[in-house]
């Protein structure tokens, strides 16, 4: 009689670490996709790969210890810890919060500190500046207002989107009661598939989200193709088939993410840290750190982009469903490498995985929560990153579909429900 602790494919559930949380089920699971890895020779992957992988798997969970959180007091792994360099932002960025308010929400005093991370630099994390109310406008927007035409969407492939976009179509369909068979609720499919944009379950500028495309259908509800939505693109538009961007047509770049960026831009000039020992700081705004052991290496680093320069030229909203990873990828399309690439997230919290210009070399993870901000400059503009995890059931409470009964924002619970399964990424770069 075979042992019921065994496999058919002969390998024993001691073979993978036991979890008590896992019934016997997963357990079987976590087995068959531990076989599964060790016949496809992971052995030679890179070490970015390894590190995606261990992220992306679910069963059993990944080890969250290595996990960069720069939430004040948090609990970061000792080796990560010691790297961590809170640096004081450009005092032009109060100016800048005050005079947006409508992008940051109401004005307060605060909202002082960035972080970097020593040996790893030109990546600056700003946590989240936003008021709940400038975050729900920024979804809003992200889903009412860009995710229409003329902007391409992942949805262009197969069905023609409305000039109202998927978003207000599905909005009435649910304010209205109107029903599946409503042709005011329904989009049609696209007369043959368009060009340039066939490839649908993918971001703008990389190609490489993982989620199933929309099938195509004859015509969708709204409400349907919600969920599926996984891409917009704004400023200059992208051409796939040549991964570069058609120069010669730029939309109109969204004004609240044109001065949302240029903001940020202006936070992070001549920030950055510099070495105890080194007489001279290279900026007023830098933060002098003593290197840990093994860092000694490190010469600091500051970060000099002159936010007059600086366009907000083309830009991804990236959607994510729970499920929906995005594999390493570096955004080289760009002719102008030297501006920072900003990127924001909105929603349910992430893995972000960032490591060097090379997949050979070990990325970091850290979390992204609502309204964190990464900027990605100088060595780290070119450095291979993705996000290899969503994490569910993390919306902050001021984006669920039930506010507190105080709150006045009466149109947010149907948004709220999109959010509950969702994280939103909207990332700005210069092109030129
Ligand atoms: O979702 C994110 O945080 C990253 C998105 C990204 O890297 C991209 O769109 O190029
Ligand atoms: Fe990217």
């Amino acid at each position: 009689m075979p042992d019921s602790n065994e496999s058919p494919q002969g390998l024993k559930f001691a073979d993978v670490p036991f979890d008590p949380t896992l019934s016997r089920r997963q357990q079987k699971r976590a087995l068959f996709q531990k076989k599964a890895r060790d016949a496809q020779g992971y052995v030679n992957e890179t070490a970015f790969r390894q590190v995606e992988r261990k992220y992306r798997t679910r069963i059993p969970p990944p080890d969250l210890s290595e996990v960069i959180d720069f939430r004040p007091g948090a609990t970061n792994h000792p080796d990560i810890a010691s790297r961590i360099v809170p640096v004081a932002l450009n005092p032009a960025w109060q100016t800048e919060r005050r005079r947006l308010q409508h992008v940051f929400g109401q004005w307060t005093p605060g909202h002082h500190t960035g972080y970097m991370l020593l040996g790893f630099p030109g990546l600056i994390f700003i946590p989240n500046p936003f008021t709940p109310t400038a975050q729900r406008r920024l979804v809003k927007q992200c889903l009412r207002q860009h995710a229409r035409p003329p902007h391409k969407s992942n949805l262009d492939a197969h069905y023609q989107v409305p000039d109202e976009g998927v978003w207000n179509r599905h909005e009435g369909a649910q304010c209205h009661g109107w029903d599946d068979a409503d042709p005011r609720g329904q989009v049609p499919a696209a007369l043959k598939p368009s060009p340039g944009n066939h490839c649908p379950n993918s971001t703008a500028a990389t190609g490489q989200h993982q989620s199933p495309p929309p099938k195509p259908t004859p015509h969708a509800t709204a409400t349907a193709l919600v969920p599926k939505l996984r891409w917009v693109t704004l400023g200059y538009q992208y051409d796939w088939s040549r991964k570069e961007y058609f120069l010669n047509s730029p939309l109109a770049f969204p004004q609240d993410l044109d001065d949302l960026s240029r903001a940020i831009v202006t936070a992070i000039h001549d920030v950055g840290y510099g070495v105890a020992g080194n007489t001279s700081p290279p900026s007023q705004y830098t933060t002098i750190a003593a290197l840990p052991p093994g860092y000694d290496h490190d010469r600091g680093y500051v970060h000099h982009y002159d936010p007059a320069q600086f366009q907000a030229e083309a830009g991804v909203i990236n959607y994510y469903q729970t499920r929906d990873t995005l594999m390493a990828h570096v955004d080289r399309s760009e002719v102008n490498m030297d501006a920072p690439l900003v990127s924001l997230s909105l929603g349910n919290s992430a893995i972000f995985v960032i490591g060097e210009e090379s997949r050979e070399a070990k990325p970091l993870a850290l979390y992204v929560r609502s309204g964190d901000i990464l900027c990605m400059c100088g060595p780290r503009r070119k450095a291979y990153h993705g996000i290899p995890r969503v994490l569910e059931n993390t919306l902050p409470e001021y984006l669920q579909p039930q506010l507190p009964a105080a709150d006045t924002d009466t149109d947010w619970p149907l948004f709220g429900a999109y959010m509950l399964n969702a994280r939103l990424n909207v990332n700005v770069r210069q092109v030129l």
